[in-house]
């Protein structure tokens, strides 16, 4: 039996900088993929699906250029091209990770399914067949998440999509229903209804984005609304069946029952930890109710040795949150550092059109810790940069704390609304308050810019 000083499950956005790393300070180190090195962002999350987005701006913007006297005449989308263009971005990223891994010194990667087999020991069901023992006295778990497919009468007899089998098609549905209203539902909807699907959005909450503040959700929604997608909210979907080409999808929305007919489904409605088949009950490391591996503050699992990284471990799901995680173990355990994941600021960008990029607390959040929080909003119409640039939907939106001055929380639903977001972030974390932003010398005329008006908002 093999032994390491240290092994990781999964290729993913923790897993393969760490276990280079690692590998670089010296440690024996081996990481394990059942399927593609980069996992989910690279291989069916971040990488494609902002590659085809990209595309479908194209289509938009194109169709939006006569609004400045530019008259491009039909507008026709290649989506063999836009497909092709996707798979080799994927492909390049990928190779370059797996290249990476390769040229590591000290790192081997072997490709096959883990399942923990004792406390510190994994066998491996080998992708070329056979298995293997390997033992470590560290282990990193960053096996990631797959899609949760919920319990909807008749949905197992279909085949329905998912965020991965989606980026496999060939052709453009004709009417793409989809189950779930937040990032996943919303990236893809506004995607394909660009590319020329027609798109229902079946959301169960009163409303998309359901976590963000009533205003921003309402703001997407128009948005969305007005490019013609189709929103349904409050709906239950109480059966799907397949009739010949077409799939039926019984729903029931207030009083309103209604059968909706579509080509295409994509279930949207969530995303599951990877832990049933990993034979944790071999190691004794400990899960919360759903399924995600309960980690502390520096990410070790409830035994002595063994860490969880990324979607895995729960809470916020996405890929710079599972990259900030590698840091904090590798610091901690190699330079001998005290960093935890407590307190570090969790921003993300939904790369809808406009984005919506969110850092800090939203104002309902505010309200609910009874804060002494004043809010300012600005609407993007009256955003120079935005009106020179046709660049006019959504808003700017910002929490903050009358007595220290400070920014609590943004969300940016605008164009570049994830940089936007991120400027406020960097003021946050440097302490800048509202009030110095207020006066800020930003160039003129950007986005950022805006940010004076933004903060001319709030009277105090
Ligand atoms: C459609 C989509 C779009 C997204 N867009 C964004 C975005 O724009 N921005 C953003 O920040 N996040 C986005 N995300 C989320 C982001 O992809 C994830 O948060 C991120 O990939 C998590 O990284 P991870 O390292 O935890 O796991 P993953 O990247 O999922 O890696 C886990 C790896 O472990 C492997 N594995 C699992 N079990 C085993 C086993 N038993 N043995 C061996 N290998 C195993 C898997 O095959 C996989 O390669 C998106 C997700 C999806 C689905
Ligand atoms: N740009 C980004 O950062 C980005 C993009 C895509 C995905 N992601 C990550 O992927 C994860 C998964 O995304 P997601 O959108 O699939 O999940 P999600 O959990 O964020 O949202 C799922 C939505 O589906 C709804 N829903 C659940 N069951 C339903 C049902 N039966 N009928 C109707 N609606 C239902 C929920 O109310 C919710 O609004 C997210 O947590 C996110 O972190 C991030």
């Amino acid at each position: 039996m093999k032994h390491y000083d240290a092994i990781i499950i999964g290729a993913g956005q923790a897993g393969t900088p760490l276990a280079k790393k690692l590998a670089e300070a010296g440690k024996k180190t081996a990481i394990v993929e059942k399927r593609l090195v980069g996992g989910t962002c690279i291989n069916d999350g971040c990488t494609p699906t902002k590659a085809m987005i990209a595309s479908a701006r194209a289509v938009y913007q194109a169709k939006k250029a006569s609004d400045l006297g530019v008259d491009i005449g039909d507008v026709k989308i290649n989506f063999k091209k836009i497909k092709q263009r996707k798979d080799d971005i994927v492909k390049q990223f990928r190779e370059s990770s797996e290249k990476g891994i390769n040229n590591t010194k000290g790192l081997q990667l072997i490709f096959g399914t883990a399942k923990f087999s004792g406390e510190k020991e994994l066998t491996i069901a080998l992708n070329d067949g056979g298995e293997e023992k390997i033992t470590a006295d560290l282990i990193f778990i960053n096996t990631g998440a797959k899609t949760a497919i919920p319990e909807i009468e008749g949905l197992d007899a279909i085949d329905y999509l998912t965020s991965t089998t989606i980026l496999d098609l060939e052709a453009v549905p004709e009417h793409l229903v989809v189950i779930g209203g937040n990032y996943i539902g919303l990236e893809f909807g506004q995607m394909f209804n660009r590319f020329g699907s027609k798109i229902t959005i079946l959301e169960k909450s009163s409303g998309i984005i359901a976590k963000e503040d009533q205003d921003i959700s309402s703001a997407l929604t128009e948005i969305l609304t007005n490019e013609k997608i189709e929103i349904i909210t409050d709906v239950k979907v109480s059966k799907i069946s397949r009739d010949k080409k077409q799939i039926q999808i019984a729903v029931e929305s207030g009083k309103t029952k209604k059968n909706i007919i579509a080509s295409h489904l994509l279930i949207a409605a969530g995303r599951i930890p990877q832990t049933a088949d990993l034979g944790l009950e071999s190691c004794g490391v400990k899960l919360d109710d759903r399924g995600h591996i309960l980690v502390n503050e520096k990410l070790e699992t409830n035994i002595k040795g063994i860490y969880a990284l990324g979607d895995v471990k729960g809470g916020p799901a996405f890929t710079h949150i599972a990259y900030n995680d590698y840091t904090i173990v590798y610091r901690n355990l190699i330079e001998g550092t005290n960093y935890s994941i407590h307190d570090r600021p969790v921003p993300y960008c939904m790369f809808t059109d406009p984005q919506l990029g969110r850092i800090g607390i939203s104002e309902k959040e505010a309200k609910e810790q009874k804060l002494n929080y004043e809010v300012a909003v600005l609407p993007m119409a009256y955003v120079a940069r935005g009106i020179e640039t046709n660049e006019t939907l959504g808003l700017m939106k910002a929490v903050v704390d009358v007595d220290t001055k400070k920014i609590l929380g943004a969300a940016i639903l605008a164009s570049e609304g994830g940089e936007i977001m991120s400027v406020l972030q960097m003021a946050m974390e440097g302490g800048i308050t509202y009030d110095q932003i207020r006066y800020c010398v930003f160039a003129h005329p950007t986005y950022t810019e805006s940010l004076n008006n933004l903060f001319m908002k709030i009277h105090k």
